[in-house]
Protein backbone atom coordinates (compact mmCIF):
# COMPACT_ATOMS: atom_id res chain seq x y z
CA UNK A 1 0.00 0.00 0.00
CA UNK A 2 1.28 3.22 -1.39
CA UNK A 3 0.39 5.88 1.85
CA UNK A 4 1.22 9.73 0.85
CA UNK A 5 1.66 12.15 4.17
CA UNK A 6 1.31 15.75 2.75
CA UNK A 7 0.36 19.28 4.45
CA UNK A 8 1.72 22.87 4.41
CA UNK A 9 5.77 23.09 5.16
CA UNK A 10 5.53 22.84 8.72
CA UNK A 11 2.49 20.83 9.38
CA UNK A 12 4.83 17.65 10.55
CA UNK A 13 4.55 15.25 7.35
CA UNK A 14 8.43 14.03 7.49
CA UNK A 15 7.98 13.77 11.58
CA UNK A 16 4.96 11.89 11.30
CA UNK A 17 5.77 9.56 8.07
CA UNK A 18 8.66 8.26 10.16
CA UNK A 19 7.27 6.94 12.68
CA UNK A 20 4.37 6.04 10.84
CA UNK A 21 6.69 3.97 8.09
CA UNK A 22 7.97 1.98 11.55
CA UNK A 23 5.07 2.00 13.44
CA UNK A 24 3.63 0.12 10.41
CA UNK A 25 6.91 -1.82 9.00
CA UNK A 26 6.76 0.22 5.63
CA UNK A 27 9.61 1.66 3.63
CA UNK A 28 10.22 5.56 4.49
CA UNK A 29 10.27 7.79 1.18
CA UNK A 30 11.09 11.13 0.97
CA UNK A 31 9.61 12.26 -2.47
CA UNK A 32 12.11 14.81 -2.71
CA UNK A 33 14.73 12.48 -2.48
CA UNK A 34 13.65 10.56 -4.21
CA UNK A 35 12.87 13.12 -7.41
CA UNK A 36 16.48 14.17 -7.08
CA UNK A 37 18.05 10.60 -7.40
CA UNK A 38 15.53 9.87 -10.44
CA UNK A 39 16.98 13.01 -11.92
CA UNK A 40 13.32 14.05 -11.98
CA UNK A 41 14.24 17.40 -9.78
CA UNK A 42 15.68 20.42 -10.79
CA UNK A 43 17.09 22.78 -8.84
CA UNK A 44 16.05 26.38 -9.37
CA UNK A 45 17.89 28.99 -6.96
CA UNK A 46 16.99 27.38 -3.09
CA UNK A 47 14.26 25.45 -4.79
CA UNK A 48 13.29 22.60 -6.80
CA UNK A 49 11.02 22.22 -9.80
CA UNK A 50 9.60 18.93 -9.92
CA UNK A 51 7.73 17.58 -13.35
CA UNK A 52 4.57 16.42 -11.55
CA UNK A 53 3.61 14.14 -13.83
CA UNK A 54 6.99 11.91 -14.78
CA UNK A 55 7.21 11.66 -10.46
CA UNK A 56 3.58 10.35 -10.17
CA UNK A 57 4.74 7.66 -13.11
CA UNK A 58 8.47 6.91 -11.46
CA UNK A 59 6.57 6.88 -8.22
CA UNK A 60 3.90 3.46 -9.97
CA UNK A 61 6.76 1.73 -11.77
CA UNK A 62 9.31 2.15 -8.72
CA UNK A 63 6.76 1.32 -5.65
CA UNK A 64 3.14 -0.27 -7.18
CA UNK A 65 2.43 -3.55 -4.59
CA UNK A 66 4.75 -2.12 -2.40
CA UNK A 67 3.96 -0.80 1.37
CA UNK A 68 5.80 2.64 1.37
CA UNK A 69 5.00 5.80 2.84
CA UNK A 70 5.93 8.88 0.72
CA UNK A 71 6.18 12.36 2.64
CA UNK A 72 6.25 15.50 0.97
CA UNK A 73 4.41 17.80 0.04
CA UNK A 74 3.79 16.80 -3.43
CA UNK A 75 2.96 13.52 -2.37
CA UNK A 76 -1.04 14.14 -2.78
CA UNK A 77 -0.43 14.93 -6.09
CA UNK A 78 0.83 11.31 -7.48
CA UNK A 79 -1.26 8.01 -7.08
CA UNK A 80 -1.39 6.78 -3.90
CA UNK A 81 -3.92 4.45 -1.82
CA UNK A 82 -4.56 6.67 0.91
CA UNK A 83 -3.19 10.50 0.92
CA UNK A 84 -3.06 11.87 4.84
CA UNK A 85 -3.43 15.67 4.78
CA UNK A 86 -1.69 16.86 8.18
CA UNK A 87 -3.37 20.03 8.60
CA UNK A 88 -2.36 22.79 11.62
CA UNK A 89 -3.40 25.71 12.62
CA UNK A 90 -2.24 28.77 10.53
CA UNK A 91 -0.63 30.89 13.57
CA UNK A 92 1.23 27.60 14.53
CA UNK A 93 2.54 26.92 10.80
CA UNK A 94 3.12 31.01 10.91
CA UNK A 95 5.09 30.42 14.20
CA UNK A 96 7.22 27.06 13.06
CA UNK A 97 8.38 28.52 9.35
CA UNK A 98 9.27 32.06 11.24
CA UNK A 99 11.43 30.08 13.51
CA UNK A 100 12.85 28.23 10.57
CA UNK A 101 14.05 31.85 9.00
CA UNK A 102 11.13 31.62 6.38
CA UNK A 103 11.23 34.80 4.33
CA UNK A 104 8.21 37.08 4.94
CA UNK A 105 6.85 36.51 1.72
CA UNK A 106 7.31 32.78 1.39
CA UNK A 107 5.89 32.63 5.12
CA UNK A 108 2.38 34.55 4.19
CA UNK A 109 2.33 32.16 0.82
CA UNK A 110 1.85 29.22 2.77
CA UNK A 111 -0.13 30.49 5.90
CA UNK A 112 -2.30 31.71 3.18
CA UNK A 113 -2.00 28.37 1.71
CA UNK A 114 -3.10 26.87 5.28
CA UNK A 115 -5.97 28.88 5.93
CA UNK A 116 -7.88 28.32 2.95
CA UNK A 117 -7.19 24.57 2.26
CA UNK A 118 -4.79 24.62 -0.77
CA UNK A 119 -3.56 20.97 -0.06
CA UNK A 120 -6.69 19.54 0.74
CA UNK A 121 -8.40 20.54 -2.47
CA UNK A 122 -5.38 19.46 -4.89
CA UNK A 123 -5.31 16.29 -2.60
CA UNK A 124 -9.26 15.55 -3.23
CA UNK A 125 -9.22 16.60 -6.68
CA UNK A 126 -6.37 13.73 -7.46
CA UNK A 127 -7.60 11.14 -4.91
CA UNK A 128 -10.32 9.50 -4.30
CA UNK A 129 -9.16 8.26 -0.66
CA UNK A 130 -7.81 11.32 1.39
CA UNK A 131 -8.06 11.23 5.10
CA UNK A 132 -7.61 15.12 6.78
CA UNK A 133 -5.92 15.02 10.21
CA UNK A 134 -5.57 17.79 12.47
CA UNK A 135 -2.18 17.84 14.53
CA UNK A 136 -2.41 21.04 16.43
CA UNK A 137 -1.87 20.48 19.34
CA UNK A 138 -1.10 16.51 19.51
CA UNK A 139 2.35 15.01 19.42
CA UNK A 140 4.06 13.23 16.83
CA UNK A 141 2.64 9.99 18.53
CA UNK A 142 -1.28 10.85 18.66
CA UNK A 143 -0.97 12.15 15.50
CA UNK A 144 0.36 8.71 14.02
CA UNK A 145 -2.04 6.73 16.68
CA UNK A 146 -4.88 8.81 15.24
CA UNK A 147 -4.17 7.37 11.52
CA UNK A 148 -3.59 4.12 12.24
CA UNK A 149 -6.86 3.72 14.20
CA UNK A 150 -8.26 5.18 10.66
CA UNK A 151 -6.77 3.02 8.69
CA UNK A 152 -7.55 -0.09 11.13
CA UNK A 153 -11.39 0.85 10.75
CA UNK A 154 -11.08 0.67 7.20
CA UNK A 155 -11.83 4.50 7.20
CA UNK A 156 -11.17 5.56 3.26
CA UNK A 157 -12.31 9.30 3.63
CA UNK A 158 -12.36 11.75 6.26
CA UNK A 159 -12.53 15.38 5.05
CA UNK A 160 -13.97 18.59 6.18
CA UNK A 161 -12.48 18.12 9.98
CA UNK A 162 -11.22 22.11 10.30
CA UNK A 163 -12.56 25.57 9.25
CA UNK A 164 -9.50 28.09 10.28
CA UNK A 165 -11.17 30.97 8.84
CA UNK A 166 -12.46 31.83 12.79
CA UNK A 167 -8.24 31.80 12.54
CA UNK A 168 -8.11 35.07 9.80
CA UNK A 169 -7.55 37.55 12.78
CA UNK A 170 -4.86 35.43 14.41
CA UNK A 171 -2.45 35.59 10.97
CA UNK A 172 -3.50 38.96 9.75
CA UNK A 173 -0.29 40.15 10.38
CA UNK A 174 1.53 37.38 8.53
CA UNK A 175 -0.50 37.51 5.08
CA UNK A 176 0.37 39.64 2.35
CA UNK A 177 -3.24 39.22 0.92
CA UNK A 178 -1.62 39.58 -2.83
CA UNK A 179 0.55 42.58 -1.96
CA UNK A 180 4.34 42.18 -1.88
N1 LIG B 1 2.88 17.21 16.37
C1 LIG B 1 3.91 18.04 16.56
N2 LIG B 1 3.98 18.76 17.69
C2 LIG B 1 4.98 19.62 17.90
N3 LIG B 1 5.99 19.84 17.04
C3 LIG B 1 5.99 19.14 15.91
C4 LIG B 1 4.96 18.21 15.60
N4 LIG B 1 5.22 17.66 14.38
C5 LIG B 1 6.36 18.25 13.95
N5 LIG B 1 6.83 19.12 14.87
C6 LIG B 1 8.02 19.98 14.74
O1 LIG B 1 7.71 20.94 13.74
C7 LIG B 1 8.82 21.14 12.88
C8 LIG B 1 8.43 20.80 11.45
O2 LIG B 1 8.21 19.39 11.37
P1 LIG B 1 8.51 18.58 10.03
O3 LIG B 1 9.87 18.88 9.50
O4 LIG B 1 8.16 17.16 10.31
O5 LIG B 1 7.42 19.26 9.07
P2 LIG B 1 7.24 19.06 7.50
O6 LIG B 1 5.77 19.20 7.26
O7 LIG B 1 7.88 17.80 7.04
O8 LIG B 1 8.01 20.30 6.90
P3 LIG B 1 8.59 20.47 5.37
O9 LIG B 1 7.44 20.42 4.45
O10 LIG B 1 9.19 21.84 5.37
O11 LIG B 1 9.59 19.41 5.18
C9 LIG B 1 9.95 20.27 13.44
O12 LIG B 1 10.72 21.08 14.29
C10 LIG B 1 9.22 19.21 14.23
O13 LIG B 1 10.01 18.73 15.31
Amino acid sequence: MIIAVSGTPGAGKTTVSRILSERLGYEYVSIKDFALAKGIGERVGDEIEIDVDELSRAIEREFSGKNVVIDGHLSHLVSADVVIVLRLHPRIVAERLNFRGYSRKKLAENVEAELVDVILVEAIEENENVIEVDTTGKTPEEVVSEILSLLEKGVKRRVGIVDWSHAYDDVVQYLMLGGD
